[in-house]
């Protein structure tokens, strides 16, 4: 008798750093309006989904324990909207291999979320439009389409709204990461308490960093680096100004905390560079671990088996996957 074994299809999705988060007020709907540059890093987390008889989500990676494995994952919501679209029954299991921190500030979940999007897409061949997905990433959260875009890319609106930037070279980060995590909307509501009580300075427009950015010179982009979040971010947890701190002693180009927080993220000069300042941070005792990452680097992609039939490989090259493969690492 002839068994069948469904295949699984696997797509990898980046973390996110926001090179400049500039917030403004907040709209009578609960969010706020953003401009902010989003920078994908090599920091990513593996998703792949089979058939099976029942939607079903495991996690696996060092923080599995804190991540839900119910219908509150934000990968389980996006089987249930594609399934609903298609016309189907969610019967897939979702297995998550988690490389990006969680509640780091660094759109774990929405890497999740994006890249179960890619992999039903795929599974069930919806053939969806990029259109369609980006419609479908917008509705599971903001920052979710830019983890199924990825590169570096201008967010307006509530971050939904990308437009692509020129960026030259790759950049090297150290990223340090927190014994806790931070709930976002937390991080938002302490910056309007803190704006309700005093004018905390805000951020221009990304003008000159995006000069920077395609000049590819890091000493440039450094000094440009931006996070309307951070004042709320360290009111939070004060303990952060002694990481940022150690960053730049430990000779990075520059520090800030990374969207909501609580990881900060350090710019480096180069990749040795940053292989220096993370074991340099990594010795103050200042964080939880410590992870060195490149960007900018693709968005959501069906990780390929083999290659194309132009001979390249379908979704990353040679030098990627060794860098990626060694960002994955411990420091
Ligand atoms: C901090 C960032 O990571 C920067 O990129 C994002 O703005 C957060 O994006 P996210 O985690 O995908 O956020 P969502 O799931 O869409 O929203 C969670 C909560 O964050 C707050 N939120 C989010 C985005 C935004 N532009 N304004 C907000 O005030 C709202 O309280 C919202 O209820
Ligand atoms: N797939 C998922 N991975 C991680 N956390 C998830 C996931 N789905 C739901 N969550 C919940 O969402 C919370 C925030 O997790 P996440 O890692 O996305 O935060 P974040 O990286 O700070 O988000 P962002 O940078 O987009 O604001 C977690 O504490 C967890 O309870």
């Amino acid at each position: 008798m002839l068994t069948v074994v469904p295949r699984p299809v696997s797509v990898r999705a980046p973390a996110k750093v926001n090179l400049h988060l500039a917030v403004g007020d907040l709209r009578p709907d609960g969010y706020h309006e953003l401009t902010t540059v989003f920078h994908a890093l090599s920091l990513v987390d593996d998703v792949s989904v089979v058939a099976a008889e029942t939607l079903s989500v495991s996690v696996y990676g060092d923080d599995a324990g804190i991540v839900p494995t119910d219908h509150t994952n934000l990968a389980w919501k996006a089987a249930e909207l594609v399934a609903a679209h298609a016309g189907r029954r969610p019967a897939v299991a979702i297995s998550i291999d988690k490389g990006i921190p969680v509640a780091g500030g660094m759109a774990g979940g929405s890497a999740d979320a994006a890249a179960t999007v890619v992999a039903l897409d795929a599974l069930w061949n919806l053939g969806l439009s990029r259109e369609k997905i980006m419609d479908f990433a917008a509705q599971l959260g903001s920052d979710v389409p830019f983890s199924v875009a990825g590169g570096t890319a201008v967010g307006t609106g509530r971050g939904e709204k990308l437009l692509p930037v020129l960026s030259r070279n790759s950049f090297h980060w150290v990223l340090a990461l927190a014994k806790g995590g931070l709930s976002t909307p937390a991080v938002y509501r302490e910056l309007d308490r803190l704006r309700e009580r005093g004018t905390p300075p805000r951020l221009g427009a990304p003008d000159e960093l995006m000069q920077a950015l395609a000049s590819g010179d890091p000493a440039r982009v450094g000094p440009l680096l931006g996070n309307d979040l951070q004042a709320a971010a360290l009111s939070l947890e004060p303990g952060l100004r002694r990481t940022l701190r150690a960053g730049t002693e430990a000779g990075a180009i520059a520090g800030i905390v990374s969207g909501s927080g609580p990881t900060c993220a350090f710019l480096c000069a180069s990749a040795d560079h940053a292989v220096e300042v993370g074991a340099e941070l990594s010795g103050a005792g200042v964080c939880r671990t410590v992870r060195v990452a490149s960007g900018p680097v693709p968005g959501a992609r069906v990780r390929g088996d083999g290659t194309r039939p132009d001979g390249r490989h379908p979704d990353r090259t040679a030098t990627d996957r060794t860098s990626t493969d060694r960002d994955r690492g411990h420091h």
